[in-house]
Formats: C-alpha cells, structure tokens, sequence
C-alpha cells in the first residue's frame, strides 16, 4: 500500500495540476493546427477582368483577360479568358461608313457582357486600340479617321463596362507591347531569364523587337524602348514598317508591276494558271502605293500567275531599299537595326502562313524551307484548289507570295542567317492566351507589371504558420519539463501532522 502510494507520489502525471498543462496544451496545439489548416485551404477562386479590342487593318479582335482578384497587386498571372473575331473587315475599311465601324463591334461585346459576370462589368476595363490601318486612314484622310473613332467611342460606351478610350497606337508601341506580351506569357520577365524577340506580321505594317547585346540607343534613339519591370532593366530595340505588313506588301509588289500601266501582268508571286482581273483604282486606293499609279492605264489588268520563286524574291526586293545608310548597320530602307541575336517568337500572319504550309515544326532548315516554299509556288492554281478544297480562295491564292515575303523580309530585310533564323519559333499563342501587342497594352495601362520586384516575405504563409506550430509545441514540452522539474524539488506537502 505504501509502495503503491510512493509511486503515484513520484509520477507527477497524476497529479491535477499537471493533468491540467497537459489538457490546455493538447488544446493549444489542436487550435494552432485546427487555425493553420483553415488558413492554408484552397479558398474559391475570384477573378477581375479587362477587354481589349485589337482593332487591325484587316480585321478586329477582341480579348477578355482575367487574373485572381486577391492578387492584382502585380502578383497575380493573367490569362486570356475569351477571344472573338469581328465579323467583317477592320474599322478603317468604313471610312465612308462610319456608324458600321461601331455596329460591327456589337456581337463581340454582348459575348464580352456574358463572358464576364456581372456584378465585374462596371469595373472591368475596356481599351480599343487601332493600329497601321487606321494609322493609314489617318494619314490620308484624318476627318475620316476621326469619325470612325467617334462612331466606336459610342458603340463602346453603350456597354455597361469600365471605358479607357479607344485610341491609335504608334508602331513603336505596337512592337514594345508584343515583346512585353511574349515575354511576360514566357514567364522571362519576373525570373529576369533572357528575353525571347518577338516578330509581328500584321496586314497593314510589321514589327521586329529584341534586346540586343551591346546596344547603343544613342545611335537611333527612335527606335530604343527603356523597361524598368520586376526590378530587371531593358534596352529593347523596336521598328515597325508601315506599308510592310503582307497586305499593304502585296500592293506594293504589284503597283511595281503595274508600274507602266499594262493591260496584264504575269506574276511569279503567284501559281501558274492563276487568273483573275483587278481594278488599278482598288489597287491603287492605299497611301503605301497612291504615289506610284501610272499616269495612264486601263480600268482594269489581268493578272496572272507564273509561279517562281526566285522571280517572286527579284520582286519583293524590289520593294526593300538597301542602299542608305547612315547608321553602323540597318535592316533596309534606312532603318537602323544591330544585328539580330537570341530566340524570337513570330506571331500573327508569319504563323498564319508557315502554320499553312507546314513549316513550324522547329526541326526544319532555312534550305528546306526555302525549297518547300519554291516547290509550293511552282504548283499550278488548279491542283491547289483541290488539294484544298476548303480554305479561302482569297487566302490560298496568297500563301505563296506571303511565303515568299516572310522568307525575303526576314533573311535580307533583317538580316537572319541559316543560324539565326533557326532560332525563329512561329507561334499562335503562348500557354492559351494569343501571342500580339493586347495583353502587353493592358498590363502596362493597369499597371500590372512592377518596376521595382515586390518586398515579399522570408517564408511563405504556410510554412510561417507551421514554423509557429512547432515552436510553440516546443515551448509547451519545455515549460512542462520546467514545472516537473521544479515538483521534484518542492516540499512534498503531507496531510499528516508534522513532529516539531
Ligand atoms: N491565312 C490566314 N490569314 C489570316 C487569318 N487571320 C488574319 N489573316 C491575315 O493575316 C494578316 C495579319 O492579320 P492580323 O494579324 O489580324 O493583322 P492586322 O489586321 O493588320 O492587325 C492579314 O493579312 C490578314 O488578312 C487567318 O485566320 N488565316
């Protein structure tokens, strides 16, 4: 009996105040784990949008961007959510129409109204910007260009979103803002990583961008673009070419044909056997070729098709000056370009094109490219049409001049080798949102994309909150140990009276 008391006297876990320590800890430590668990679960997601309209020379588009909404303090990715694709042609083709300019918008934006819920619509932005066609318009005919805008601004309005204006962008924006596109979709801008180039063929003008090594922006500052994002600093070098996007491209080439006003022309741009008649006032109605229309023609030329490629690059040369240069090195018409350098993303028609003729796959060479391209061109018109019986006649008819074009512009008007151009990646889009200037026009009007990289904490939330939990299970076992230690040398209190 003795023994038996001896024992629980020297195990102290029987005693109250001890059992009491254990019971507040054990609850202390449920509490901590029970908060860090709820703390840490996934919660549902919310996201904030932003609409961008690419109003283009040949079409508009129309681009819904979300990103998580407890996240728009720069941290969060963006995303491309919807994409849909005015139904006719760009905004600048109804200059004598205006209203339509702003009616053909309509469909887009009631798909936007859906896309995005609406207790978001009235804080959700809305951008239009309109690039080299309507730089074009504006060049020629600015009363024209203005009610266009006016005529969209409206339309715009009527839509219960948050409008920012709609606006021209300068091809110096047009470029900066794809490279900013293609390397924030890449994830090379917050790792700091080395940047990806990026190449843009629209219909009306075309783009090339890239961070050169060793570049001195003093020797043409028109084309230097200075970047401050996520604390990384860079130099881009920019240039776009009006006139030089494959429509406009296309106009010029054959304007160099037509030049002496004939009844018919033979192109080699295009398959043999192809036939058709253009109007020399179509032809000529663009301030890229207005200049040149012969003093004297007929209504209308013949054109047909010869299908060389040699020939077609003889042409397309034809279009490019390379004979001034007042810089230490240009691309052509006297534009001051270093030499390319690094990967590049193609974007826009350069995919549209090669995508066509099957040549993005990285693996192929520039020879076996050029040779496909020649040997496509070769083909007569009527074995074309049924090899592809579904694609656009206007588009099919163009695939071998615009591979030309693509081949000739980027080797001798930028001056991509063998080497350099197998670096070139031809690409749609990158991890689901379309590769172009929009997204890169929106971070920078949000200011989503920080100049200086965020003061974030040591330790993310979760291994802060697991840190805490196994310190202060620690501290318990410690101050637990401490009491105990201290219950073996208190005077042991007995109920028994004490012999003085
Ligand atoms: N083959 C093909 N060409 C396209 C397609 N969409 C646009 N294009 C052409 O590609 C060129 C560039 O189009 P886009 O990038 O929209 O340029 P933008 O209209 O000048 O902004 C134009 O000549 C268009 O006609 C397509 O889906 N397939």
């Amino acid at each position: 009996m003795s023994a038996q008391r001896e024992m629980k006297e020297k195990n102290p876990w029987h005693k109250p105040l001890t059992i009491i320590i254990t019971v507040i800890g054990v609850i202390a430590i449920v509490a901590l784990v029970t908060v860090a668990g709820l703390q840490n679960r996934p919660v549902f997601q919310k996201y904030k949008y932003g609409i961008v309209l690419d109003a283009g020379s040949s079409h508009t588009a129309l681009y819904i961007y979300k990103w998580p909404a407890e996240k728009d303090n720069n941290t969060g990715r963006i995303e491309q959510k919807h994409s849909c694709k005015v139904k006719g042609k760009g905004i600048s083709s109804y200059a004598a129409v205006p209203e339509k300019a702003g009616t053909s918008l309509t469909e887009c934006m009631q798909e936007a109204e859906m896309q995005v819920p609406a207790w978001r619509h009235q804080e959700t932005p809305l951008y239009l910007g309109a690039t080299a066609g309507m730089r074009l318009l504006n060049m020629e005919n600015k009363v024209a260009s203005d009610k266009v805008f006016e005529a969209v601004e409206k339309a715009l309005q009527r839509f219960p979103f948050s409008y920012q204006g709609a606006r021209i962008l300068s091809g110096q924006e047009e470029g900066a803002f794809g490279w900013v596109t293609v390397n924030y979709l890449d994830d090379r801008l917050k790792q700091g990583l080395q940047t990806t180039g990026a190449l843009d063929l629209g219909g009306a003008s075309t783009q090339i961008s890239f961070v050169p090594h060793e570049y001195d922006i003093s020797e043409s500052p028109s084309n230097a673009v200075a970047f401050q994002l996520y604390g990384n600093y860079y130099n881009l070098y920019t240039h776009s070419f009006l006139c030089y996007g494959k429509d406009q491209a296309l106009r010029m080439a054959l304007a160099h044909q037509t030049r002496s006003g004939p009844i018919a022309i033979s192109d080699p741009c295009f398959h043999p056997d192809y036939s058709v008649t253009r109007n020399y006032n179509t032809l000529y109605d663009s301030p890229c070729v207005s200049e040149r229309k012969p003093k004297v023609a007929p209504l209308n030329f013949t054109h047909t098709g010869e299908g060389n490629f040699l020939q077609c690059q003889e042409v397309i040369r034809s279009l490019f000056n390379f004979k001034s240069c007042k810089y230490s090195k240009c691309s052509f018409n006297g534009i001051f370009q270093p030499p390319v350098q690094g990967s590049f993303g193609a974007f826009s028609a350069y995919y549209f094109v090669m995508n066509f003729l099957n040549l993005t796959d990285g693996s192929m060479s520039l020879e076996t490219i050029t040779n496909y391209v020649a040997n496509y061109c070769s083909t007569p018109w009527d074995q074309i049409k049924k090899v592809y019986p579904d694609i656009n006649e206007k588009y099919l008819a163009e695939y071998c001049f615009s591979g030309t074009y693509i081949l000739t512009l980027l080797t001798e008007g930028y001056n991509f080798n063998t080497e350099t151009f197998s670096k070139i990646k031809f690409i749609k889009e990158i991890k689901g949102s379309d590769a172009g200037w929009t997204l890169g026009y929106m971070l920078n009007l949000t200011n989503m994309i920080p100049a200086e990289t965020k003061d974030s904490p040591p330790l993310p939330h979760a291994g802060y909150v697991s840190i805490v939990t196994v310190i202060v299970l620690l501290l318990f076992i410690l101050v637990t140990l401490f009491i105990l230690s201290f219950r073996s040398i208190w005077p042991k209190c007995s109920k028994e009276p004490q012999i003085v």
